[in-house]
């Protein structure tokens, strides 16, 4: 049944409309209306008006009791002269079960109606690989997403602190990995997503989707106060499983990374290290121990080391700064058996993490940021090297902080990997989704890469300018109805998605670990 809410006044080409609200009619930012030719809008802004009210009324309504008292003579402003006008943009003109772009604008005066749920329903369907995120607000229907086109072409989660962006994430792989099987690895810098491990619920979806989470922790970290709270909130322990990289696994340009930052590199110990790094991407690579690798680094590269005093000074002070390094840095595995307390290590086998549906948080919290962005690097650009031959399931990599991984003016170790799969993983199956509270930090190459946008309440005004500037399909007038999104609401656009969808966020099946910590709830 058609259902007026008003009549169009005026209209901006093909972008907007503006339309007078009937009296008594219920509009809310983000309504999906429909014009009585077919124009399907989301309505952006709402504004009440009083024609009568001037400097004078204004004078009049001088305090609380001069008001009260001139409303028992029967002076109410509100009921006699107030107007409601509001503005939508115009999404496409419905034809059929689909939605074209409109060649023309709208006509004036021709009236503006509720969108029927059947309408949103249907054009809201995906045939192959939905996943449902939520409702769509102030409706029954299912707040769908095309899994494919949302895994393979990117995404990004954007929204200020607290507003329920690892809540969604959590969502999202869920889904993925209970509805679509597909592996999905979760770069985990706060060691919230371990929650993922116990069922939030009492449904057997929500055992399935639990026992699917596997935690991966650095191999050689002290775990004992996580794994206490984890305890104490759960009752019953965390089950994870410790982790180390072959050190010649280790690309070049991130070892002099690390080794610059770390220890500093003069330019002789950097040239060694570029002719006797026996950099080797494989799984199979040999596992040695550590005064065998650095023994092989100098066996390779002396050669190249200048004659005399000055050239074994430089090998003997990159031995010592190597070996250092090596022992050092908590994620490096160099022989088989290692254990930390009587606990084992096992060497990093992403093939067999990623050919089995399943979620795999990678829990970075015991690291330093310099540290949690090598080991990205390393296990992103393993991903790559298997996706690209074939030998690993499409994935879906979340990466939490974004901004830490892929900074836009920052120096970063593990930048380069992001980018590159942000560029080229679409053909191999590797999909990433950037999640920030600071988008204006975000490296806007790898931004631009993220086809679908999914935003939750954003306040800053640089953010949100920024936003605009790298998103192609928010405009800035859709981004400033962000700033009024409750925790539980998204605003989703792009590919992923038929027409762009304000979102009611389902509950979790899995627990959620992100918590604000408030003062009552630190222990005297
Ligand atoms: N769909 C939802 N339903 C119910 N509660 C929600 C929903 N989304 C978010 N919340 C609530 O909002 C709080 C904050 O959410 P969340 O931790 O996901 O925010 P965040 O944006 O990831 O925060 P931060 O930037 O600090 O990591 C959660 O603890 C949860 O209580």
């Amino acid at each position: 049944m058609v259902n007026p809410v008003g009549i169009i006044h005026g209209v901006d080409g093909v972008r907007r409309i503006r339309f007078r609200v009937f009296d008594g009619a219920s509009v809310w930012i983000g309504q999906y209306v429909v014009t009585s030719e077919g124009y399907l809008c989301r309505v952006s802004r709402i504004e009440r008006r009083n024609y009568l009210t001037d400097d004078r009324i204004l004078a009049e309504m001088s305090s609380f009791e001069r008001i009260e008292r001139l409303k028992k003579y029967g002076f109410n402003l509100e009921f006699t002269s107030t107007i409601t006008l509001a503005e939508a943009l115009i999404i496409g003109v419905v034809e059929g079960s689909g939605i074209r772009q409109p060649m023309a604008p709208p006509h004036l005066y021709t009236y503006v109606n509720e969108a029927p749920s059947e309408l949103i329903s249907n054009l809201t369907v995906i045939n192959s690989a939905p996943i449902t995120i939520g409702k769509v607000k102030g409706s029954d229907t299912p707040a769908r997403l095309d899994a494919e086109k949302l895994t393979t072409h990117h995404c990004a989660i954007l929204a200020s602190t607290g507003s329920g962006k690892s809540w969604l994430a959590g969502v999202i792989a869920e889904e993925l990995a209970l509805t679509i099987k597909m592996p999905v690895v979760i770069i985990d810098p706060h060691g919230e997503y371990s929650s993922m491990q116990y069922p939030a619920v009492d449904d057997p979806l929500a055992n399935e989707v639990a026992s699917m989470v596997n935690i991966y922790v650095p191999g050689r970290v002290d775990t004992g106060e996580i794994d206490k709270y984890y305890m104490a909130k759960f009752g019953e322990p965390r089950r994870y499983i410790r982790i180390g990289v072959n050190p010649r696994n280790m690309p070049l340009g991130v070892l002099i990374k690390l080794l610059t930052h770390y220890y500093g590199l003069t330019d002789t110990q950097r040239r060694l290290l570029e002719e006797g790094w026996p950099y080797d991407p494989s799984i199979d690579a040999p596992l040695t121990t550590i005064d065998e690798l650095v023994g092989e680094v100098i066996e390779r590269s002396r050669g190249s080391a200048p004659k005399g005093y000055a050239g074994e000074s430089s090998i003997s002070s990159l031995v010592s700064k190597l070996r250092s390094f090596l022992e050092n840095r908590p994620f490096f595995i160099t022989m088989y058996g290692e254990h930390y307390g009587d606990e084992p290590i096992r060497l990093l086998d992403v093939e067999n993490m990623l050919n089995k549906p399943g979620i795999n948080v990678i829990d970075l919290s015991t690291l330093d940021l310099m540290d949690q962005q090598a080991l990205v690097a390393l296990m992103l650009d393993s991903m790559f090297n298997l996706a690209k031959r074939r030998r690993i399931m499409p994935t879906f990599v979340i990466i939490e902080e974004a901004h830490n991984f892929s900074p836009s003016k920052a120096l970063s170790i593990s930048k380069s990997s992001i980018l590159r799969i942000a560029r080229e993983g679409r053909k191999f199956g590797l999909g990433l989704c950037i999640v920030s509270q600071r988008p204006s930090r975000i490296d806007p190459d790898v931004l631009s890469q993220c086809m679908t946008q999914i935003f939750k309440r954003i306040i800053n005004p640089l953010d949100l300018k920024y936003v605009a500037s790298v998103a192609e399909n928010i405009s800035s007038d859709e981004l400033t109805t962000l700033k009024s999104l409750n925790p539980d609401e998204a605003y989703v656009t792009g590919m992923a998605t038929p027409i762009p969808l304000l979102v009611r966020v389902k509950g979790r099946l899995t627990h959620h670990g992100g918590v604000t910590r408030w003062i009552s709830t630190i222990n005297p």
